[in-house]
Order: C-alpha cells, then structure tokens, then sequence
C-alpha cells in the first residue's frame, strides 16, 4: 500500500486533476446560464453518486430517489421558512428525515431476496409526490413553496450563481473523496462481494442485510443532502422536480457512466446533464436524438461509458508494450498448494490445534436435522459428530441430502426439526453470517468465486472478519484504518506464498484455471481460521493429479486440529482420506462408522449399485463395488 495521508483517496491525482478543472472552469464560461447548468449537474452528481454505490456496490435498484431528493428540499424548506429556524436546523431535519424514511423503507424490503427495493421505492417517490402537491398548507401544493433563504456558511452568504458553483462543487469533490474512501475499504469489497454473490458473502461473514440497508440510507441521505442545497440555491421549489421522472434520470446517469464506478457516475451525469442543453438547437428533433444516443450506449457500452474507455485505454496500453500484470502472468507456474501456510490472524496462528476443543470432545454434533421444501423431505433425522482433527465423509447417491446438510450446518437453510451445536455453542438456525463468526468455513459444489474481483480481494473477504474498520473509519480512511487495511494484505499474501497463486494476486479471478480456482476458494474459507472445514466435492472436475495435491494439501490441516465435512463422489477420495464416513440415502442415514467397514456395508452397496444416473456416482459405486469384491 503506497503511504497516504489520512482521508486522501487512492485516486487523488485524477480528483485533484478534475477539481482543478472545475475551479478555473468559471473564469472562462461565457456566461452565467452555464454557471446554472453546472450548478445542477453538481446536485444531480451528489444524488447519482449515492446511487451508483448503492446499486453498483450492493446490487440494489432504487427507483425513489427523487422523493429523498424532495424530501430534504421540502423538509429544509418548511424548517427553516415555516418555522423560521436556523439552517443548520433545516439541514439537520432534512437529513434526519431522509435516514428515517429510507431506513423504515429498506429494512423489510431488502430482507426479501430479489428486487422488491425497486418496487416498495417506486411506490414511495409516488406517494411522497401526491403528498408534495396534495397537503398545501404545509408545501404550498402545486404551485410550489417559494421565499426559501439562501444558504450561508457562517457570515458568508451564497446567494449567486458564482458563489453556489464555489460551494457545490467543493461540496461534491469532498462526499466524492470519502466514497472513494469507501469503495476501495473492506466495507466496499464486502458490498461488491454482496452484488456479486450474496450468499457466499455471508458465509464469509459478511452481514450482507446490515451492509445493505446501510448503503441505502447513506444513498438516501446524499439525495437529501443535494435537495437541501437545491432549495437554497433556488430558493422556491415544487413537486415537479421531484417526480418520477427524476428518479429515472438519476439511474440513466449511472447505467450509461458505469454501474458501480463513480467516475463513470460522474461522467453519465456530466452528459446526461448537458445533453439536453446542447441538442436544443436542434428543436423538434433533439428527443428523438437524444433518445437516439441514450440507446447507442447503452447498446454499445453495455457496462458503462467509463469502463469502455478505460477498456479503451488499457488496451492501448497493452498494444504499445505490454502490462506488468500480462508479464507476471507469463511468468507464472503453477506448482502445488503450500503444505503449510503461515500466515496469522488477528495475532493467532491459523494453523495451531485448537486449544477450544480437546481432542475427545465433538467438535461438530448434528442432532436429529430434518429439513423439508415443501413437500420433499431433503433430510430426515440426520445425527453424526465430528471430532478435532478428524475428517468426516458425506457420501450418497445424487439428490441423498449432502449439500442440504452442508447449508444446514453453514446456515444457508433453516431445519424443521434437529439441532446443530458447534463446540459448546448451539448455531441451529443463525444466519450464515453469525455461523462464520464461529468459526465454519466452507467450499461449494460449484466453484463460487466473486469473477470480477481479483485473487487477492477474494482472499481479502475470506479475511472480512479479521478487519473491525466499519463504515465511519471507511469513509475516512483513517490511520487506524489504513493500518488494518495493510495487515489484512499481508495476511492474504503470506496466505498466497507458496501456493500457484502467488504471482497472480492481481488477476481477476475469473481468468484462473479450476485447479486454482478450488485453491482460492479454500484458502479463503481457511482465512476464517475455522475450527470446521465443510468442503463440498473438493474434487470435482479435477484430474488425478490435481485432487492428490489438493486433497494432501487439505488433508494435512488435520494435525492443526481442524474438523472438515466433506462430501465427495470419489470415493478412493474418501476411503484414503475420510476418518468417519457418514452415507446418506433419500435424506436419511443408512450406515455409518470406519471407511473399512462401511464398503462392506450390503445396505451401501445396494444402495449404490440400485441407482445411478451420472458420471460422480458411476466413480463412487464403482470405488464401493471394488472394495466389495
Ligand atoms: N432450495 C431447495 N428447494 C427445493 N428443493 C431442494 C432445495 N435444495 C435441495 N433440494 C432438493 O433436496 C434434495 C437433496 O438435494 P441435495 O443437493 O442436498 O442432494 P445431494 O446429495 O447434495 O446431491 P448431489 O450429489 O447431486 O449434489 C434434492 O431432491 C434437491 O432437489
């Protein structure tokens, strides 16, 4: 991490470069109608920049930010003119208003998994204009709230179109900084974690819910903030401005800049802003070519302006010569898992026994689990205990109720009936976040990496826990934060060091092959430091070779005294590896005990050799027949 001041962004030379050019900007502009026009983008910009974190980052569409754009112009607006309070009052009203709202707004809705927030906010902006024009007494109704003061900052007072630009832009440049801030914090990895795959976020610990609705009042309170400043600049207001139609415009801006990039944010908005401005000239037509270069871009640049042109860029840049991270990757090879990471968390070694569960004490006891959907009974009075150190096999034909059981234990599904209890703590039913607070790491059946980060952020989010810096220290980038944020780098590189990984940190993690891809996950999963290991075929789609490496690799983390549950098809997989084999068939447990004696169980053997239908099975039934034999 390079060394930087408190607060300073990781790109402060492009900020300062655009700051620059908006500060000298006023000495040359023609005349004072493109000072207004500046003035609006800047607002629009503060509302577009809350909303491409909330749906770039988090995932989640809002279609009601011009209610929380209207609602701190109107609150502002009544506070500080009806009542005749301070400005300082109306600010505070406003934004307290804004939060309120936005947090009553999301706390149910984005509980629901889809997009109910685009819904219950549409609803929102709609019912928050029929009250603007609809309760005249208190906003004037229709024809609007006019003698609204103008802002001042102490004894100065902005009451020009010169002054407001000063103030705005400063205003923007600053939020704009602290989301920067944000972005690049481990709060920010967790929500691109949480937009990208949500579930496997939250067994990494991440509380995607809190981290959701938190994103959303933020959001809510920046439109505040921009409809504050909006009724002090102009001083009269009405419901117009805050209809729908502001709500679509906003997410427009961001959909063409770049979800998720808040330069491309900035730059929909600086377009968008202007453009209607500009095709004027052109009269009738200018909708129609408005409307026309809208759905180029979108056509063209389905993921944003921005990122096009830094896609445009790069390449350039590879064409001239050749980038670092191309070389590394040349460079690279790819050679075993290192046999014994070091790396330490918070202090503690990763690897030491773990001294909460003596030897003879189940580390893992699953009780009675029953789960049903619907009307399918997936798992039926399931028990079996795992100790420290040992490996317990989930075997069973397709559809028998391993991976349920995996969720089950991780807190991805609910049981009926049963109990789960992890050392001395009972976790039946927590969700999957507070499950990995105790320490349960897991892989799944198909490979879940989070494809537009690189190796090294996804290792990070396996660290997510390890790191304490919320959303404040995140916003501004505070030493203690930046400190933290450097420990947790180096706990993933060490993590990385000797593993085909290590020259490939900066890769996106989609270009890694699957062998790697397992390797990663894995390693991430072991960043919780678990005492329980759920592993879901490990092995799948791998060659020999390659599950040998990975398997000895795993399999030597049993003297550190980590449990793991591992479910497996292979079954020279398990018969070499696996301590205990649990076999499940129709959600029930048919047999278990040693891998010896389990192959000459007849009720396995039948139960194998009686169904079949893929390729998986066909290597397990034929690893119990050749034991049969
Ligand atoms: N979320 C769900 N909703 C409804 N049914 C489900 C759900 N998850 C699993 N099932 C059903 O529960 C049963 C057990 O599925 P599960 O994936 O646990 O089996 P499995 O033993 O892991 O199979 P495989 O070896 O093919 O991965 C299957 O019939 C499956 O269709």
């Amino acid at each position: 991490m390079t060394e930087r001041l408190p607060f300073v962004p990781k790109d402060w030379k492009p900020l300062t470069a655009v700051a620059a050019f908006a500060a000298v900007l006023p000495l040359v502009l023609p005349n004072d109608y493109f000072l207004v026009l500046f003035n609006i983008m800047a607002l629009n910009a503060l509302v577009v920049l809350g909303l491409n974190f909330l749906i770039g980052c988090a995932g989640q569409i809002s279609l009601g930010h011009a209610a929380f754009y209207g609602l701190g112009a109107y609150t502002s607006a009544i506070v500080t003119t009806t009542l005749g309070w301070p400005l300082w009052a109306g600010l505070a009203a406003a934004l307290a208003t804004a939060a309120l709202l936005g947090f009553l707004l999301a706390v149910p809705t984005l509980r629901l998994e889809g997009h109910y927030l685009v819904m219950a906010t549409l609803g929102f902006n709609i019912i928050v204009s029929i009250c603007l024009n609809q309760m005249e007494e208190l906003t004037g109704g229709p024809s609007g709230f006019p003698g609204i003061p103008a802002l001042h900052v102490g004894p100065l007072v902005i009451d020009t179109d010169r002054s407001f630009y000063g103030f705005i832009w400063t205003a923007f440049f600053f939020v704009f900084a602290l989301f920067l801030n944000l972005e690049e914090s481990r709060i920010g990895r967790a929500l691109r974690a949480i937009h990208d795959k949500e579930l496997t976020a939250r067994t990494l610990g991440v509380p995607t819910h809190a981290y959701k609705v938190g994103v959303f009042v933020l959001s809510t309170v920046l439109a505040a903030f921009a409809g504050f400043c909006y009724a002090h600049y102009v001083t009269f207001i009405s419901p117009k401005t805050f209809d729908i139609f502001y709500s679509v415009q906003v997410v427009t801006m961001v959909v063409v800049g770049g979800m998720g990039n808040l330069w491309g944010g900035l730059v929909g908005t600086a377009l968008l802003t202007s453009l209607p401005e500009l095709l004027h000239r052109f009269e009738d037509l200018h909708v129609l070519i408005y409307g026309l270069l809208l759905m180029g871009s979108l056509v063209f640049f389905p993921n944003g302006l921005a990122p096009a042109a830094a896609t445009g860029l790069r390449e350039l840049f590879r064409r001239l010569g050749g980038t670092a991270s191309e070389k590394e990757e040349r460079r690279t090879q790819s050679g075993p898992p290192g046999a014994k990471p070091a790396r330490r968390v918070a202090g503690k070694p990763i690897s030491q026994p773990d001294s909460e569960s003596p030897p003879d004490r189940d580390v893992l006891a699953v009780r009675n689990i029953s789960v049903r959907f619907g009307g399918l009974q997936a798992l039926q009075n399931v028990s079996f205990t795992v100790k420290p150190g040992q490996i317990a096999a989930l075997i069973g034909p397709n559809g028998a109720g391993k991976t349920t059981l995996l969720n089950v234990v991780s807190g991805l599904v609910a049981p009926q009936e049963g109990r789960i209890v992890a050392g001395d703590r009972d976790i039946t039913g927590l969700p999957a976040h507070r499950v990995a607070r105790a320490r349960i790491g897991r892989s799944f059946q198909t490979v879940q990496m989070f494809s537009h980060l690189s190796v090294l952020d996804n290792l990070l989010l396996g660290f997510h826990l390890s790191g304490r810096a919320g959303f404040w220290r995140a916003l501004w980038h505070t030493p203690a934060e930046r400190r933290e944020e450097e420990t947790l780098r180096d706990l993933a590189r060490a993590a990385l060091r000797g593993t085909p990984l290590e020259s490939k940190e900066d890769l996106p993690a989609a270009v890694l092959s699957l062998y790697e891809q397992k390797v990663l996950e894995i390693l991430r999963a072991l960043a919780l430091e678990p005492r329980i290991l759920l592993l879901d075929e490990p092995v799948g789609g791998l060659n020999p070779n390659e599950s040998r490496r990975l398997m000895d690799w795993i399999g030597a983390r049993r003297k550190d005294g980590m449990a793991m549950v591992l479910v497996e098809h292979d079954m020279n997989v398990v018969m070499e590896y696996a301590d205990h084999v649990v076999v499940l068939q129709h959600g029930q447990v048919i047999a278990q005990g040693p891998p010896r004696k389990i192959q000459k169980d007849p009720k396995v053997i039948a139960a194998y050799l009686g169904t079949g239908r893929r390729a998986g099975r066909t290597e397990a039934r034929s690893g119990i027949e050749e034991t049969a034999c």
